[in-house]
């Protein structure tokens, strides 16, 4: 059975996209089948991925129009049910009785395939992202490594609330994940001291691993490939790899 991982934090900017795109590299490349879901219309894991966004798309998905596996597409990284411009207005589209369990109940044929499943989320806590949270084992949350980032935190454990108690009373947070680190700085260690007080209020935990600033991020971001394959080497990509192991109780 697959663990299924939701990367959120309403804040945008705070590095979902990419840590959902170097997680389902980097468990793909430890030889783990992957399947990666873009919830986000910004689209921009879609773009990255180099999948293609106007075919079936995550919004069919959600409406059941198309099933999850007649979504997927290939991928160097595994897997992808790529998102659409028109995922912004899937709040619109999807009020049906039962509309937080659309993407739990799709992927339930499909899941045995996979040994893991990342959900990209908007940065927003609307039905697209109560759906992840829905369908998924446990959350992980990126926060840009500043004060402003940090505090919207305590309002996605707002949201987690309500899900736990009527949709998804096993869901859990893995724990945070500090982006765009700068190690040296004294005001990202004062982040990171902050950053763990939060965790241990929500009642889980900040990763050890951090992920530092990089132009490598973008420039794989614009050439559509993967930290992996565009900087195998850089230290941005070693950062990510340090979280996995984590993630995975590898160190
Ligand atoms: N470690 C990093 N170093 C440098 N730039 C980064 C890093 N992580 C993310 N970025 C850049 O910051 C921007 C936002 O990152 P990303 O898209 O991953 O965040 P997001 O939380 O998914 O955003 P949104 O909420 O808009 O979906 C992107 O332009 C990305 O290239």
């Amino acid at each position: 059975m697959s663990k299924v991982y939701t990367i959120t934090n309403q804040k945008g900017g705070a590095g979902k996209t990419t840590t959902a795109l170097a997680v389902a590299a980097g468990l793909s490349l430890k030889g783990y089948s992957v399947l990666s879901i873009d919830l986000d219309a910004q689209s921009n894991m879609t773009y990255t991925a180099g999948a293609k966004a106007d075919g079936a798309t995550a919004l069919g998905v959600l409406t059941g129009e198309i099933r999850a596996g007649d979504a997927i597409q290939k991928t160097g990284s595994g897997g992808i049910i790529p998102a659409s411009k028109a995922l912004a207005g899937a709040d619109a589209f999807i009020t049906d009785t039962g509309k937080e369990y659309r993407l739990k109940e799709a992927l339930e044929p499909i899941r045995g395939e996979y040994d893991y499943i990342i959900i990209d989320t908007p940065p927003a806590l609307g039905i697209l992202t109560i759906n992840a949270l829905t369908a998924c084992d446990s959350v992980i949350i990126p926060a840009q490594a500043d004060i402003y980032s940090l505090q919207g935190i305590e309002q996605l454990a707002e949201t987690m609330k309500p899900v736990k108690k009527y949709t998804n009373p096993d869901l859990t947070i893995e724990g945070i994940l500090l982006t765009r680190y700068s190690p040296r700085s004294v005001l990202s260690r004062e982040v990171a001291e902050l950053a763990q007080q939060i965790a241990g209020k929500l009642g889980t935990k900040l990763f050890r691993a951090t992920i530092r600033e990089a132009v490598a991020v973008k420039e794989a971001q614009i050439s559509q490939q993967s930290l992996y394959s565009y900087a195998p080497k850089a230290k941005v990509t070693e950062d990510y790899s340090r979280f996995i192991a984590e993630l995975l109780g590898e160190e």
